[in-house]
């Protein structure tokens, strides 16, 4: 290459770089003008926030995130959020034109009056959540499996459930558009911006919401001002937790990522939700609030990242029920035995025992829907007779339905072991059969492993997870073979989801904490 055209290559090459630094100088002023904004208003709120800790974007494991700058004791009060402070409907000078008691509203659309509560005041130019809304992340950038292509939700996705839960989603973020946003545009001409409202922001919007809102238990309603002290409550308020209020914006409890093992948690009192430390955390340490026991499968399709396996202790695998039809009639030598096996399946779903739609759920522990599964188990193993006397009985006597309501998990894995050798025969292949479904196969998985320092992408960054999940499996005592194949379920969970073209973020999806 002559001497004029190789300085010519390096002068436009400097260009691009001091323009990319110039670039990236400018984006890191924006992201600090943006905090200091926000910190201010959060000031004028009257929010409480610790000298103890500090928000910013590049110490934390996922773009914004808080961490201490001095060392915390346990049970102590990082910052605290005004209820009035609360972006949700109530607080919104929207409030009437966002009618909360629709009728149409069920628990699946439950978000709609904050979406819209939220499309209203992001177009507000003198919103009163314009500095909170000014640290949100750009809706554009929010990366959940709902925007992927279909390709890449076959490719990594496929079997998860996942798939089908984004599915599900964007046939109701369509309905909700046509049924309740083209309708509020249509009261609210001129206070709300025309192009916010569109079916690709209203989608935007909906990933926000999943990704950064907060429901308040419907037991923590006005006010028991709970702190950390009232640990032991939480176990009993587990069960009606369930029943959820609708979701909201909470300022600055949203900065703050997710772990498992995390060291601090939201409380909600009358006046002031709270966010309070369940350890004592180190100078320098992220903090960690939890968005509950959540398993990869659920973080990766409300926040699109998981954990590392074997790092989500909560995780779990579902496995589509009709995986045990499809055991149950491999294993049926003639074809009466296979008609037979029809018949039982067909009677379960008569007798409401089963859905087509249910999965057998599999974590660490064992399976944890065990009344499904016991009942699939035990009509599947029984002879025709037992199974015509179950038929005239019409399902099981009412002293054999306490039976099996039993508190025993009997399908845990330290009762595992103990099971029907036909019916331990069909679960090792339900399960089996599950890990068939995956895009990638777990031989396939662990030999990436193996030449994983000569991988150009991440994309199989956390294949080490299968294998601490096969050798998890073979350390288990004899007897309990099934883990062999529950525990790999599990640990693909952690394997799929991952892409090959991550932006920076999602290269720390799977760093280690
Ligand atoms: C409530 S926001 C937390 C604030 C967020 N980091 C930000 O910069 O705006 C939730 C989002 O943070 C990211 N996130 C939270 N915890 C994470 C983790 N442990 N690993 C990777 N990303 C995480 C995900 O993108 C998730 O959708």
């Amino acid at each position: 290459m002559a001497a004029s055209t190789k300085r010519k290559h390096e002068d436009q090459s400097y260009e691009r770089v001091k323009e990319k630094i110039s670039k990236g100088d400018e984006t890191v002023k924006e992201n600090n003008c943006a905090l200091s904004r926000f910190t201010s208003w959060c000031q004028s709120n009257d929010f409480q926030i610790s000298p103890k800790v500090k928000v910013s974007r590049n110490r934390s494991c996922a773009q914004w995130g808080m961490h201490a700058i001095e060392d915390i004791v346990e049970g102590y009060c990082i910052f605290q959020v005004p209820r009035t402070a609360l972006l949700m409907p109530a607080n919104s000078d929207i409030a009437d034109l966002v009618d909360i008691e629709n009728p149409k509203l069920t628990s699946t659309n439950q978000w709609v009056p904050l979406l819209l509560t939220l499309l209203y005041e992001s177009s507000k130019s003198d919103s009163k959540w314009g500095p909170y809304l000014g640290l949100a992340p750009d809706p554009e950038a929010i990366d959940l499996p709902m925007f992927w292509d279909q390709m890449e939700v076959d490719r990594l996705l496929k079997g998860t459930g996942v798939d089908k839960a984004v599915k599900r989603d964007l046939k109701l973020i369509k309905a909700d558009f046509n049924n309740f946003v083209l309708q509020f545009k249509q009261n609210t001409t001129g206070k709300v911006r025309e192009d916010a409202i569109s079916l690709s922001s209203f989608k935007r919007m909906v990933a926000f919401v999943m990704a950064y809102s907060f429901t308040e238990p419907e037991n923590k309603k006005n006010g028991k001002d709970d702190s950390a002290e009232n640990e032991d409550e939480e176990d009993e308020d587990d069960e009606e937790s369930e029943k959820m209020r609708p979701p909201m914006m909470v300022p600055m409890a949203d900065v703050l990522n997710h772990i498992t093992k995390h060291n601090a948690k939201l409380t909600f009192g009358s006046e002031a939700l709270k966010m309070v430390t369940t350890r004592d955390i180190s100078m320098g340490e992220e903090i960690f609030n939890t968005y509950g026991q959540v398993s990869n499968l659920h973080l990766m399709h409300m926040y699109g990242f998981a954990e590392r396996y074997p790092e989500n202790i909560n995780d779990v695998v579902e496995i589509p029920v009709n995986r045990l039809l499809e055991a149950a009639k491999e294993r049926s030598e003639q074809e009466t035995q296979s008609k037979l096996i029809e018949s039982k399946w067909q009677f379960l779903k008569k007798q409401e025992i089963i859905d087509e739609e249910d999965v057998v759920i599999v974590g660490r522990d064992g399976i944890l829907n065990d009344d499904i599964c016991t009942q699939v188990l035990k009509v599947f193993c029984m002879n025709p007779s037992e199974f015509s006397e179950y038929v005239e009985k019409e399902g099981w006597s009412d002293a054999e339905s306490e039976a099996s309501d039993a508190e025993t998990n009997m399908l845990d894995m330290s009762h595992l072991p103990q099971l029907d050798e036909k019916q331990k025969i069909l679960l090792k292949r339900m399960g089996e059969l599950h890990l068939e479904n995956y895009a990638i196969s777990l031989e396939v998985a662990v030999k990436k492993l193996e030449h994983a320092t000569s991988l150009p992408t991440p994309h199989f960054a956390n294949v080490g997870a299968v294998k601490t999940g096969m050798a998890g499996a073979e350390s288990f005592e004899s007897g309990t073979e099934l883990q062999e194949v529950f525990l790999p379920c599990v640990a693909l969970t952690s394997v799929d989801g991952v892409r090959s073209h991550l932006p920076n973020k999602k290269l720390l999806l799977f760093r280690r904490y």
